[in-house]
C-alpha cells in the first residue's frame, strides 16, 4: 500500500492501481533521455520536456490533437515529450501515449501517478522512455522498488521532489534524474523560490528538471541560474505551441 493519502489524490492512486496492463509488442528501442539533457545543453540550448496535457485539477483546460501538437514540438526542439497518461482528472489516456510513441524520434515521459510495476510495463510496452515516480505518493521501499523495475526495461525515471524530505528520500534510492516540482500536490500552489531553493541542493551528478508553472524564456534563465537542466512545461504551450522556439532558444 502506497503512503497515507487523502482527497483526489487517493482517488487517483486507487484507480492507478486498480488500472490493467496494455499489452503491446513493442518495436522502437529505448532511447536515454539523460545524455540528450546534456546534448542539448551542451548545444547551448535549453532542453525542454513538453507536456501534452489536456486538463488538470487547478482548472486547467486545453484540447489539442496529441498528433499535431507532439510534432510540432518536435519540430521546435523539444528534448523529450511528456505524455500526461492519468485518466481520471487530467483528461489523459494511454492511447495518447501509444499514438505519439507512432509519430515522433525523441524520447517520451509517461507521466502518471505510477504505484504498480503493471503500469511500468504499459509504459514500455507502449513506447515510453522514461516514467514519472512521484516520492510524495510511495513509501520509501516503493519508490526504491518501482525504480530498479523502471531501469529493468533500459527506461529513466523523473523522480519527483517538491521538499528537502523528498529529496532526501529520492538520492537515497537513487535517482540520477530528479524533477522538483514547483506546485504542491496538496494545495495546488506554485511555490517558485521553495523550487529555486531545493534545485540549489541537489548534487551535481544529478540532472535536474524544473517542474510547472514556467511561462517565460526569463524563468527559464533564472531556474538555469539555480541549477536547472531541463524545464518540464505544460499548460503554456498547450495554450501557445508557438512558444517552443522562445523557451528552446531562450
Ligand atoms: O497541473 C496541475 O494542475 C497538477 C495538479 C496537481 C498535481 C499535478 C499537477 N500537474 C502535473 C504536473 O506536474 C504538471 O502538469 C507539469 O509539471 C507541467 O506544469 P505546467 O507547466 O504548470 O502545466
Amino acid at each position: 500500500m502506497p503512503r497515507y493519502l487523502e482527497g483526489w489524490i487517493k482517488d487517483v492512486v486507487e484507480n492507478a492501481k486498480r488500472r490493467p496492463y496494455v499489452s503491446r509488442s513493442r518495436e522502437k528501442p529505448v532511447l536515454q533521455i539523460i545524455p540528450r539533457i546534456r546534448a542539448v545543453k551542451g548545444a547551448g540550448l535549453n532542453p525542454v520536456i513538453a507536456e501534452y496535457k489536456r486538463k488538470s485539477p487547478s482548472g486547467f483546460s486545453e484540447d489539442r490533437d496529441p498528433i499535431s501538437y507532439a510534432k510540432s514540438m518536435e519540430q521546435g526542439g523539444a528534448v523529450a515529450i511528456s505524455v500526461i497518461t492519468e485518466n481520471t482528472v487530467f483528461g489523459g489516456s494511454y492511447e495518447y501515449l501509444e499514438r505519439i510513441a507512432r509519430n515522433v524520434k525523441i524520447p517520451l515521459l509517461m507521466k502518471d501517478f505510477v504505484v504498480s510495476e503493471n503500469q511500468v510495463d504499459t509504459a514500455y510496452d507502449l513506447g515510453a522512455d522514461f516514467v514519472l515516480l512521484i516520492v510524495r505518493i510511495l513509501t520509501e521501499r516503493e519508490l526504491s522498488g518501482l525504480l530498479e523495475y523502471v531501469r529493468s526495461y533500459g527506461m529513466e525515471a523523473l523522480v519527483e521532489v517538491h521538499d528537502r524530505e523528498d529529496l532526501d528520500i529520492a538520492l537515497r534510492s537513487g535517482a540520477s534524474l530528479i524533477g522538483v516540482n514547483s506546485r504542491d500536490l496538496f494545495s495546488l500552489t506554485i511555490q517558485k523560490e521553495m523550487a529555486m531553493k531545493l534545485l540549489e541542493q541537489i548534487p551535481s551528478t544529478v540532472t535536474k528538471v524544473a517542474e510547472s508553472g514556467i511561462e517565460s524564456a526569463e524563468e527559464i534563465r533564472l531556474l538555469r541560474e539555480k541549477g536547472a537542466d531541463a524545464f518540464l512545461i505544460g499548460s503554456s504551450l498547450m495554450r501557445n505551441p508557438d512558444k517552443i522556439k522562445e523557451f528552446v532558444q531562450g
